[in-house]
């Protein structure tokens, strides 16, 4: 199989060039290729970047198929530029033994629009109180190097030393959900006036960061690997500089979400459930301390929590509703409004927050590669002057709680490409 990209502009640097894609590889750039080619893909200028790989991901599967299923969020994720994803832990039965982390994983091969990573639970049913058999789901076929009891913080400090210091002997990482819970008990909101004005509980911004803080010292004093999830405030951006200049032996990694980039809890005066998220909307400057902590590589990359939920879990009272957005198709749009319209990243900085450094820090070797001869064809073909007008109902996915409904953002996706095969193109996924 070969699939010429024609006209398109690598990290979006230079003249157009031609991509020639033979089997699973770049076989070819250049100018005016002439090549027979079984698939063209015209890309008028646009911008070709590595495919983009999502550390923090929810499919549902099992469990919740109403919300979502592998083949559903593999769609969304194929859409909306993504080659790899890491499928959260917190299912139904959760993914703490080899048996459900091999069926997430064979599914996802059967799908084959993305590969899908699972997540190991660190804890057993992510209850907090016994460490999950972590080795035997890193030998087990799905090979799980990333693991989260994510939706709920491994808050007994002694359970995420053991967790950092057992995963490290086989070169695996804890990816913290950082909220100490005695903190946050009935929190419905970030704790502010305008979670006062509206009469919410409040979720104080130190539940958040005095996690942080800890798990980043027994990083260090363990040597263990830790992944920060879903960093949501100027104060743990603040922390991680600190950790992160230390250099003392523990490797440290964070993620931010797009909705954490874009919104504030200024949206919540309507009430309305689709705001409502875990960590929650934090404020004005919360999110521009974020943007610059992304910028300058303090938080590593953005992971999107794509987080679906049913209708009957959203359309309800606000207490009622569960936390968690749509994320996968809006991703890229929400990068290129927040952090390249506002000159803070250019598309280089694009490729290494959404595809190289998450890739990195997964240890994925095939993915996050350069946009060179002789590497995998795993790409995003970006437009980045097509605006476009967010419809949830019209995402692949079947929850249709997107906070980001009728907004109008940059950046279009035109194509991806999985190892050569393209997975989608002009907004339609490929079976
Ligand atoms: N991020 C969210 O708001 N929701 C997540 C889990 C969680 O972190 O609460 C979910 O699984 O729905």
């Amino acid at each position: 199989m070969r699939v010429l990209l024609k006209d398109v502009r690598p990290y979006g640097e230079g003249e157009p060039v031609d991509v020639l894609v033979e089997g699973t590889t770049i076989a070819e750039i250049g100018p005016e290729l002439n090549a027979d080619a079984d698939e063209i893909v015209q890309g008028g200028g646009a911008v070709l970047l590595p495919g983009f790989v999502d550390l923090h991901t929810h499919l549902r599967e099992p469990g919740r198929e109403d919300a979502e299923t592998i083949e559903t969020g593999s769609s969304a994720a194929a859409l909306g530029g993504y080659t790899a994803v890491f499928a959260m832990a917190n299912t139904d039965p959760v993914a703490d033994n080899a048996v459900i982390v091999e069926h997430v994983w064979r599914r996802g091969r059967e799908v084959g629009l993305v590969d899908v990573h699972p997540v190991g639970a660190v804890t057993v049913g992510l209850a907090g109180e016994k460490l999950a058999e972590l080795g035997t789901m890193r030998h087990s076929a799905a090979e799980v190097r990333v693991f989260s009891d994510d939706g709920k913080c491994v808050h007994d400090p002694l359970l995420m030393r053991r967790a950092l210091e057992y995963t490290r002997s086989f070169g695996g990482l804890v990816a913290q959900h950082a909220e100490e819970p005695r903190l946050t008990v009935g929190a419905q909101a970030h704790e502010g006036p305008n979670a006062a004005r509206l009469g919410l509980a409040g979720w104080p911004a130190p539940a958040e960061e005095s996690i942080v803080a800890r798990d980043c010292l027994l990083a260090a004093h363990t040597g263990g690997s830790l992944h920060v999830c879903h960093v949501s405030t100027a104060g743990t951006a603040e922390l991680l500089r600190f950790f992160k200049d230390r250099e003392a032996g523990g490797a440290v990694s964070a993620e931010v979400t797009p909705h954490h980039l874009l919104l504030t809890d200024e949206r919540l005066t309507t009430y309305d459930p689709v705001n409502k998220v875990n960590p929650p909307l934090r404020t004005d400057a919360d999110a521009l301390a974020l943007r610059q902590a992304l910028a300058d590589g303090t938080v590593d990359c953005v992971a999107t929590d794509h987080a679906p939920h049913a209708d009957q879990d959203k359309d309800c009272e606000w207490s009622a509703a569960k936390p968690g957005m749509l994320g996968l198709q809006t991703a890229l749009g929400i990068v290129a409004q927040t952090m390249v319209r506002s000159g803070l990243l250019d598309w280089r900085g694009v490729a290494r927050v959404l595809s190289e450094r998450p890739a990195e820090i997964a240890g994925l070797s095939d993915q996050g590669r350069p946009v060179a001869v002789g590497e995998p064809a795993n790409l995003a073909l970006v437009d980045p002057d097509a605006e476009w007008t967010v419809r949830a109902a019209e995402l692949a996915s079947l929850g249709q709680n997107s906070p980001f409904e009728g907004m109008r953002l940059p950046g279009r996706v035109v194509a991806t490409l999985l190892r050569g095969t393209v997975t989608a193109h002009e907004g339609k996924v490929r079976r």
